[in-house]
């Protein structure tokens, strides 16, 4: 709908009757309900095969899927000449890889990017103030973005540290379940600051072993997108973290939210990458040992909290 205001959108989606009902209701009743879609996005559900010619048609092409799609959008999407960028925030199951790297597997030469930041897709469907960064290592990307999606309620801000940008935005997922935790335990709100005070300190640590640069972890996609999440109740990483502290199982925690969680995906590759690198980061460990059922959430507090004196920097 932001875009919308300036430039000709086409929603595509491959579920052919949510797109039928998107397209005659003006409204995602299932993911977006009680907010409207304007009447100048076309809503279409053309066959994969036919994504080149509808991007064709536009300035650049956004992937909005989670993670688990990502890799099959740049598949259908490469060769087509049209810019990408992609919205996902997570590392993909089973290989471990970032979006960027998903790309340079699939289609290395497409031009592309991600578009991330601070942003629950509801403030931003209604249009409250937001800010976001457009990261890639191509500059057309970048000012495509900012051309895209610049305007009245929004500020997209460029940044060419693209593994920075999407470390932020898959670490700060898993950081948000363990902030969830705390809240839902009542620990309080010291441990709260404390949490996310580390939890930066080692997404930054990963992130700048994976080559990013650390400043990039004090802009939207490190500490703003982790304040939002880590704190904000529309969150649903932070939603399964208050769940689990409320005794439910993942399954049950997953399953209630109706839409994906990442950091329930993203938690095993953040520490195995980080273990390959050498990068201590104790808070995503505990999150995977619950996770995993290996540790209750009083117990994976009291490993954290029980672990040696240690220097704040470094
Ligand atoms: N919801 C939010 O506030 C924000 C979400 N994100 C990120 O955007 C991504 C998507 O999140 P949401 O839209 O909120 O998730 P969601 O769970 O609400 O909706 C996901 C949509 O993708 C479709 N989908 C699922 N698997 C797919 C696949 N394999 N291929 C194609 N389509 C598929 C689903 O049918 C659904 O329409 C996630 O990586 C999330 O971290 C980023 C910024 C804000
Ligand atoms: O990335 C988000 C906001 O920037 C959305 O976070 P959740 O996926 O935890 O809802």
């Amino acid at each position: 709908a932001n875009a919308a205001a300036r430039h000709d959108v086409t929603l595509w989606a491959r579920d052919a009757a949510q797109a039928a009902a998107i397209a005659q209701q003006r409204e995602n009743t299932r993911y977006l309900p009680g907010l409207p879609v304007p009447a100048s996005i076309d809503v279409r559900a053309d066959a994969q095969d036919a994504l080149c010619a509808l991007a064709q048609a536009h300035d650049i092409a956004i992937v909005a899927t989670p993670m688990a799609g990502l890799r099959g959008m740049l598949q259908a999407l490469s060769g087509c000449g049209v810019p990408v960028a992609w919205l996902c925030k997570g590392f993909e199951s089973g290989t471990g890889l970032l979006g960027h790297e998903i790309r340079n597997e699939v289609a290395p030469t497409l031009a592309s990017g991600a578009l991330s930041g601070p942003s629950f897709a509801q403030e931003v469907a209604q249009g409250r103030p937001t800010a976001l960064v457009a990261a890639s290592t191509d500059a057309e990307v970048r000012d495509a973005l900012v051309a895209a999606f610049h305007g009245p309620s929004m500020r997209v801000y460029a940044n060419d540290d693209l593994a920075g940008v999407e470390v932020g935005g898959a670490v700060k997922n898993v950081l948000a379940i363990a902030t969830g935790l705390c809240d839902g335990l009542s620990l309080g709100l010291n441990a709260r600051a404390a949490l996310i005070t580390r939890g930066l300190a080692e997404m930054t640590r990963l992130g700048v072993a994976l080559g990013a640069r650390a400043d990039t972890f004090m802009g939207l996609s490190g500490l703003g997108d982790l304040v939002l999440t880590a704190t904000g109740d529309l969150s649903r990483n932070r939603r399964v973290g208050l769940l689990l502290a409320q005794g439910l199982s993942l399954r049950q925690a997953v399953d209630s939210l109706g839409h994906v969680a990442e950091g329930v995906y993203t938690a095993r590759t953040v520490v195995a990458r980080a273990q390959q690198l050498g990068v201590d980061m104790p808070i995503s460990r505990g999150v995977v040992a619950l996770l995993d059922g290996r540790l209750k959430p009083a117990e994976a507090v009291a490993q954290l909290m029980g672990r040696d004196p240690a220097a704040e920097a470094g």
